[in-house]
């Protein structure tokens, strides 16, 4: 079964088709990119795969089930553009990391050791496992990324939904986390990333789609490599690489997001 199954998806925000008839399809054991120019709809389209905004018209499926039915959350991790730390509660990095536990765990059921466990496993792969009691308003930009990314790691989920994962995240850090994902992949999970510079990650991604005029494409093959260089060159004046904020070396070129990890 598809872990992802989109048909015909339409999204209007605003009164504006930002999705207009996209189909994508994600079995599992693929890590695929979501690339395109700004504003061309990557988070709207992850955002709708989970139901996390309605369509208006087409369906999708997530293991089979509209979202709203669906109910095997705890197969299912998102890391959202960034965190909303609201509300002026100071929570630790440990307490947002070990809430990704939660649709693991029996309603009023203490933690456990597995939980422990994973959390700690979990800050480890992000390299934040001393900064665990920190209030997570000391962390900087790309730590509270880490942190996002550790909640989902922690969550154990077969299906990872990223949304750029390594913006403002260092060059270290970035190794670490393609890595992760590596070994992730290496098990068979599912990973769905919206990303402007696959960088480091490049070796780790099966596909690469890229969305323009409301609609995925197949970014792979020649037509596809040409459509990324184009999806780049906008009103900005092409790709910025995420760290430096300069123009990437690739940008326009349509190597940007070359190669692509062979499956066997
Ligand atoms: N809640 C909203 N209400 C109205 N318009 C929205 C909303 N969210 C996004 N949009 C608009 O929808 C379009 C697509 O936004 P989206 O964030 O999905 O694009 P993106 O490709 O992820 O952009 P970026 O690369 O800048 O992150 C943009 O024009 C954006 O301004």
């Amino acid at each position: 079964m598809n872990v992802f199954e989109m048909t015909g998806a339409q999204v209007v925000l605003d009164g504006r088709a930002v999705l207009r008839g996209t189909d994508l399809a994600v079995t599992p054991g693929e890590v695929v990119a979501v690339t395109g120019a700004n504003g061309s709809g990557k988070s709207t389209l992850v955002r709708a795969l989970l139901g996390l905004v309605p369509l208006t018209a087409g369906q999708t499926l997530l293991y089979g089930s509209p979202p709203a039915r669906f109910r095997q959350w705890h197969r299912v991790g998102y890391v959202p553009q960034r965190l909303a730390v609201g509300g002026g509660v100071p929570a630790t990095v440990s307490e947002i990391v070990t809430s990704g536990r939660v649709a693991r765990q029996r309603r009023l059921r203490r933690t456990s050791a597995a939980d422990r466990e994973a959390v700690a496993r979990a800050l480890r792969a992000v390299d934040l496992f001393d900064r665990a009691g920190d209030p997570v308003q000391s962390l900087s930009g790309g730590q509270q990324q880490r942190v996002l990314i550790a909640r989902a790691l922690a969550g154990e989920p077969d299906v990872f939904v990223m949304d750029e994962p390594m913006a403002g995240v260092d060059a270290e850090s970035q190794r670490l986390l393609a890595g992760t994902l590596a070994a992730l992949a290496e098990e068979g999970r599912t990973v769905v990333l919206v990303l402007h510079e696959s960088g480091p990650l490049a070796p780790v991604l099966t596909r690469r789609v890229v969305v323009r005029d409301g609609r995925a494409e197949d970014a792979d093959g020649v037509a596809g490599a040409a459509a990324i260089g184009r999806s780049g060159e906008g009103a900005e004046g092409g790709i910025v690489d995420e760290l430096s904020g300069r123009p990437g070396e690739n940008a326009g070129n349509g190597q940007a997001l070359t190669p692509v990890r062979g499956r066997p």
